[in-house]
């Protein structure tokens, strides 16, 4: 197994748009390889939690630098980080370069671990781990990751439009993808995987085979 010096580790990263099934597939990936999993995507929630709770306007870029430096992740439960307006908000804060730089240690520490790691999100194969032997980018098309999280949000109870959820996402890429502090983009050595005609377990099976290769080459 190839990693990145130490032998027997293994870290994969894995990026992507929102609803792309990057954390679904990181998820299956960790439990494949038995390797600890890091959802980055949910440290920029909690900031932003942290930002709305205190009622600090999200733009206030003050104030979210002094939130990341003393933030404690074990004070978010998990159902207060997935809503809508979160994953919003939690993109506004991810363009600030002190809440990314802050945020920058916690990452990279755990894909130290000794047996490696899973992580996913945006910058993972680009800043965080770009040493990272196994790097995904998934993708699928808007109007695909527009009807999954359509699908995931009723599930959870959250009343939205499809065409409400499309208009996010397209202003979620657009911001991610624009911004100057790593932006969301494919690594040159990531492997693309779109899924949007792939079932989960289609997915699965095409990102084992993709790691697969990068662990023997
Ligand atoms: N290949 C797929 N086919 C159908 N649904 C999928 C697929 N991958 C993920 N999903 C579903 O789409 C939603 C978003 O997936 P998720 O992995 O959370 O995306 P991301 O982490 O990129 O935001 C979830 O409800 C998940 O179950
Ligand atoms: N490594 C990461 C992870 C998330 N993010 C930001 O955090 C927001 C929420 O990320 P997420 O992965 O939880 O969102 P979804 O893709 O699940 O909708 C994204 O829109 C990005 O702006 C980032 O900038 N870098």
């Amino acid at each position: 197994m190839s990693g990145d010096g130490r032998s027997g580790r293994l870290v994969i990263a894995v990026d992507g748009p929102a609803a792309s099934g990057k954390g679904t597939l990181a998820r299956r990936l960790s439990a494949h390889y038995g390797l600890p999993y890091l959802d980055t995507g949910l440290l920029y929630r909690m900031v932003a939690r942290a930002m709305l709770d205190a009622g600090h306007d999200i733009r206030d870029a003050a104030a979210a630098e002094r939130i990341v430096a003393s933030f404690d992740q074990a004070g978010f439960a998990e159902e207060t980080l997935r809503g809508r307006e979160i994953g919003e908000a939690a993109s506004v804060v991810a363009a600030m370069p002190a809440v990314r730089k802050g945020l920058i240690e916690r990452q990279r520490a755990f894909a130290a671990q000794d047996e490696g790691a899973v992580l996913d999100g945006r910058d993972i194969g680009t800043v965080i781990c770009p040493e990272a032997p196994a790097k995904l980018f998934v993708t699928a098309t808007p109007e695909v990751r527009a009807a999954r999280r359509h699908r995931e949000l009723a599930g959870r109870g959250e009343a939205a439009t499809f065409e409400g959820i499309l208009a996010d996402i397209r202003r979620r890429d657009a911001r991610d993808s624009g911004r100057s502090d790593a932006p969301l983009k494919a690594a040159e050595d990531a492997v693309i995987l779109d899924t949007s005609a792939l079932t989960v377990e289609e997915a699965v099976a095409a990102a084992v085979t993709i790691v697969n290769a990068r662990r023997r080459g």
